[in-house]
């Protein structure tokens, strides 16, 4: 589930381009993990297939002899670390970590084989400086990593490749410094257009997270809003809890004569008292858990997975008695009382078998909390669902 938006949470550590708090950036590679899976499957074998391909460039310069096999036995070693860091990601599809693992190895083992090329074909100096500076590009832009891991790879190798290069001593000393300034600016461009990149990202997901929050959540209670009920969650909740064959109860509840307290003290103090009672009924329910969605203008609804009739009229019974003793300071000195009417249904997946519509299983609540207003208000009224409403036996808990 969304994490709850503010300002805050989004907060980006810039120079590592990653949300500061651990839980937004784990949603967010949890987010990307589809396209991410596609990417590093796609650039990966793009590599090993090139990788591969250039053993005909060692054969020309070397002949087939004793160092080109060498060369080859690389090159193979590479495109085979490709081969299994794609299938990491069938693997393990939901992993970042494994995919980010198989990613380095790949690139740690490609920079290394390259070091033999450099040192197997001096001659060809000029030609493998343009070749780390793609290779560079590669890391930075196309193979899908932390952009730490990224800066860490590219740096490091082409530290090491100019070290050989001055250490085999093939270009001059102007060539050597044109060379350098090239990778210089290539790494840099690399990590910059990298760290542009993974801050572009980071915004899509921030909007996208701050627009689905709206979209899915109640202004003045903060909780979620009935389409989010109606459009994922109870159809998430239903298939989870068919597929493991788990109870799921729901409950309904509604402020009793709520009308007359906007009557008598205002709007804002129906405000203040609506807010009360969803602060409430979140902080008797299971966080991250139970969901507590406005159901309508004092209505709540409230969705409890794992939980039999028993376990749900017991805490809509807590609820109730919790709300007689929670008054609400609607101005200095003066606080308002009210009672709640509650329906409460439940059905088990362990003894209903047949699919039925989500909207069943509410408009039994619905139904229960009308009895329950009905029968004078300020009580609990449960019955068990059993796939069609209105099948099964009543229960008037208080
Ligand atoms: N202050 C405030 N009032 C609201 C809000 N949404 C709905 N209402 C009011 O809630 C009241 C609901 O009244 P009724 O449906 O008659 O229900 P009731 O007075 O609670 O009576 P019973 O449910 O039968 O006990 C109406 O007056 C609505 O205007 C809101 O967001 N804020």
């Amino acid at each position: 589930m969304p994490p709850t938006v503010n300002d805050a949470v989004f907060r980006i550590a810039r120079w590592r381009a990653e949300f500061a708090d651990r839980t937004i950036e784990s949603h967010f590679n949890r987010h990307q993990l589809r396209h991410t899976r596609s990417q590093v499957r796609l650039a990966l074998l793009f590599c090993a297939a090139f990788y591969v391909a250039f053993t005909i460039t060692d054969v020309l310069a070397l002949g087939f002899g004793r160092e080109a096999l060498i060369l080859l036995a690389g090159r193979v070693v590479v495109a085979v670390s490709a081969l299994v860091s794609c299938a990491f990601t069938y693997w393990y599809p939901h992993s970042i970590r494994r995919i980010w693992l198989g990613a380095s190895i790949t690139e740690i083992l490609g920079m290394a084989t390259f070091a033999l090329v450099v040192l197997f074909r001096p001659h060809d100096t000029p030609w493998h400086a343009m070749s780390i500076s793609i290779m560079a590009l590669v890391v930075y832009l196309y193979i899908p990593n932390r952009l730490l891991y990224a800066l860490a790879i590219g740096v490091i190798s082409t530290v090491v490749f100019v070290a050989l290069v001055v250490w085999l001593d093939r270009l001059t000393g102007p060539e050597l410094l044109t060379m350098s300034m090239l990778l210089l600016l290539s790494n840099g461009f690399g990590c910059m257009a990298a760290h542009r990149y993974a801050l572009i990202r980071r915004e899509e997901f921030r909007v996208h997270a701050v627009l689905k929050n709206l979209s899915e959540r109640d202004a003045l209670t903060g909780c979620h809003n009935r389409r989010y009920l109606q459009q994922e969650l109870l159809n998430m909740e239903l298939s989870r809890a068919r597929r493991f064959k788990l109870s799921l109860a729901v409950v309904i509840c509604d402020i009793d004569h709520f009308k007359a307290v906007n009557d008598t003290h205002g709007h804002a103090a129906g405000d203040a008292v609506l807010v009360t009672f969803a602060n409430l009924l979140r902080s008797l329910t299971r966080d991250g858990v139970d969901s507590v969605i406005r159901y309508g203008g004092e209505e709540f609804l409230i969705v409890l997975p794992e939980t039999d009739l028993d376990g749900a009229v017991h805490l809509a019974e807590r609820m109730r008695g919790a709300l007689i003793g929670a008054g609400t300071e609607v101005a200095p000195g003066r606080v308002v009382g009210v009672t709640a009417s509650f329906g409460v249904t439940a059905v088990n997946f362990a003894h209903v078998e047949q699919r039925f519509a989500q909207e069943l299983l509410v408009d039994q609540a619905d139904r229960l909390l009308y009895t329950a207003k009905s029968s004078g208000r300020n009580n609990v009224q449960a019955l068990q669902f059993h796939g069609s409403p209105g099948a099964g036996e009543r229960r008037k808990a208080a």
